[in-house]
């Protein structure tokens, strides 16, 4: 006997205490999201600048590992992802991995403390192996945490939600990003203590079973398809519709039909690290780039690592004004801004914006003095006579150059010298902000000068100082200070934004509604590698396009984001959207269920209900 199809799709869901038409326990869901973040985005922010000036490492160097470490937190969500289907479940897997994620953030902070080495105070670490090698086990421990939960995270969070709550389980996401950035706004001190909310909401959860492991049901039935294909390759045997067909003799149907759906999704994802590969250089190239320009805001000082809270802040208002406001006037309008055309325009958003990040390297550029290259030195003869002096510098002179000094031998004279400039100083600080005293035994006598951002000077103190108030102080500017100001990076940090709402929350969006049941955390995996291969590409674009000039590896990147999303669009063009649930139905359907089997499946389905109904009080509902 086949049972009608209204009788196959009885809610297979708990039933969920509600408030305004969501799910209670989605409130949980968002906090913990919230504290995550916040606990993740704390450490990003500044970690390339951890490698840089406490490491020690150079810029190239610093964007690398950072890129690689946020390649490594975007490809663990696949383990995640096999963990959770196979084995723990959701919840579980969000617990446990979360444990994981909090010993490596302790490991990390204790990389950080330079007194453990530092046997000689002063200020350095003297075994540098040492701060690394607990750096690196500290951000593995991370990436494998923050990772593993996450596709976990958003999946568990749809879950939540019953079919009639399609419209707020869009909303449901876009409040989850929100969350996302929100936290990556503050401190990552409470987060520890916040995280329990997670726990606390334990009994309001829809809790899926894991379903087996279906990563490895895929593989397999994959893998068999294109075995049975290769062995009828011979013209005689009639073509199947698609190569997954070939799993026909062996694979269900539904699963067949599952993992086509997973299939599609996964192509259309090609194109897509392209958008990470720009976006999340804001840590990296668009950090150091800030620490070249002034953060002078006249009421309060940005740092450089600060700016990047730009991004989460104006998430926070762009979120709900798209949402609201300029997505349902674009519907008004009568155009259709699909999710995949939405996500074209982002990527030619995030294009826009690093278009606009070389404009203002151009400008930096403009003011920064000349370094000299690997291959190079550089020598500042100072002049101390009140009289003009000719320097001639024979090339069979000797030449000594030491590191913190530069001693200038020539036919004629023998200068000394002070400075060693190659760089622009850390973080585009200076030693001395202001003001500085001069001490000798009992004698002092203080220098009061305001010194710019990012600049270098020499002092020539003769030895009346002290006699005249520091008034004999002779001061050379060896390095200008920034005076391209940060709010310049606004524009960049606006257009990149403005994408990542059109791109990710999307993205996010769209991976879960095109996702058949038991595969949503597979396909949420498979939407966060995108961003990991988009952190490997900007490796490989970075070493291998090694450009000289900063502006010209931007715009590199601008118009490769451009011709991605023409492709990207083309493909785009070609999708149909489905409604998994009813694809699944339908194979369900041609198939037929056993009515013993179905029967089971319908009674254990009303026994649950049952149960839940007590338990909360809450009125059954069937679709
Ligand atoms: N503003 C950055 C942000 O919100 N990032 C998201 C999305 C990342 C992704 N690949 O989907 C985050 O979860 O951190």
């Amino acid at each position: 006997m086949r049972y009608p199809p209204t009788l196959l799709i009885i809610a297979t869901k708990k039933l969920t205490a509600e408030c305004c038409g969501y799910p209670i326990s989605i409130f949980f869901i968002v906090v913990n999201e919230f504290c995550e973040r916040f606990s993740y985005y704390g450490m990003r922010a500044v970690l390339v600048l951890y490698f840089r000036y406490f490491l020690l490492w150079d810029d190239d160097l610093a964007t690398s590992i950072y890129h690689a470490f946020v390649a490594l937190c975007y490809l663990t969500p696949i383990l995640g992802a096999i963990i959770a289907d196979s084995w723990l479940g959701k919840f579980k897997t969000i617990i446990y991995l979360s444990i994981v994620y909090a010993i490596g953030q302790v490991t990390m902070a204790i990389s950080t403390i330079h007194d453990i080495t530092d046997a000689n105070r002063d200020g350095t670490p003297d075994n540098f192996t040492f701060h690394i090698a607990l750096s690196m086990l500290g951000l593995i421990l991370i990436a494998l945490g923050t990772g593993g939960i996450k596709p976990c995270v958003a999946a568990f969070g749809g879950d939540q939600f019953q079919e009639h709550q399609s419209r707020q389980l869009n909303t449901f996401f876009s409040v989850f990003y929100l969350c996302i950035n929100a936290g990556s706004l503050l401190s990552t001190l409470i987060t520890p203590v916040l995280r329990v909310v997670f726990i606390a909401g334990s009994g309001m959860y829809v809790k899926t079973d894991p379903e087996g492991n279906i990563m490895w049901s895929v593989c397999k039935c994959i893998g068999f398809a294109i075995k049975n294909r290769f062995r009828h390759r011979s013209s005689s045997y009639p073509k199947r519709e698609h190569w997954m067909d070939w799993a026909n003799e062996k694979y269900d149907k539904l699963l067949i039909a599952q993992i086509k759906m997973v299939l599609k999704v996964l192509f259309l994802y090609i194109p897509l690290p392209m958008f990470w590969t720009l976006f999340d250089q804001k840590g990296s190239r668009w950090t150091l780039q800030a620490t070249t320009m002034s953060g002078d805001f006249g009421a309060f000082i940005l740092q450089p690592d600060q700016m990047q809270t730009v991004n989460p802040i104006l998430i926070l208002t762009l979120v709900p004004i798209m949402d609201r406001l300029i997505f349902p006037l674009i519907q008004k309008c009568g155009l259709n801004f699909s999710p995949l055309k939405r996500m074209t325009v982002g990527m030619l958003f995030a294009a826009m914006a690093f278009v606009s990040a070389a404009l203002v390297q151009i400008e930096i550029d403009k003011t920064l003095p000349n370094f000299p290259s690997s291959s190079e030195s550089q020598l500042k003869v100072v002049n101390t006579y009140s009289t003009t002096l000719n320097v001639t510098i024979s090339p069979n002179e000797h030449l000594l150059i030491e590191s913190f000094g530069v001693q200038l031998h020539t036919s004629k004279h023998t200068y000394s010298t002070i400075s060693y400039v190659k760089s622009k100083p850390r973080e585009g600080k200076n030693a001395i902000r202001r003001d500085f005293v001069l001490r000798h035994g009992e004698q002092w006598c203080e220098f009061s000068r305001k010194f710019g951002f990012g600049a270098s000077y020499t002092f020539l103190i003769p030895s009346t100082v002290f006699s005249d108030d520091c008034e004999s102080i002779t001061e050379v500017e060896d390095m200008k200070p920034n005076s391209v100001h940060m709010a310049l990076q606004i524009p960049q940090y606006f257009l990149i934004t403005t994408g990542e709402v059109m791109f990710s929350v999307t993205g996010l969006q769209f991976s879960y509604s095109q996702a058949p049941k038991n595969m949503k955390s597979v396909l949420q995996a498979g939407w966060l590698c995108t961003n990991a291969v988009g952190n490997i590409i900007v490796l490989i674009v970075a070493e291998l396009g090694k450009l000289p000039k900063q502006w010209a590896e931007y715009l590199l990147f601008a118009s490769l984001l451009v011709a991605v999303s023409i492709i990207f669009s083309i493909m785009a063009y070609f999708y149909t959207y489905i409604d998994p649930a009813e694809i699944e139905a339908q194979v369900r359907k041609e198939q037929g269920l056993e009515p013993e089997e179905m029967e089971k499946e319908t009674l254990e389905m009303e026994e649950k209900d049952e149960d839940q109904k007590n338990e909360q009080g809450v009125k059954q509902t069937k679709i």
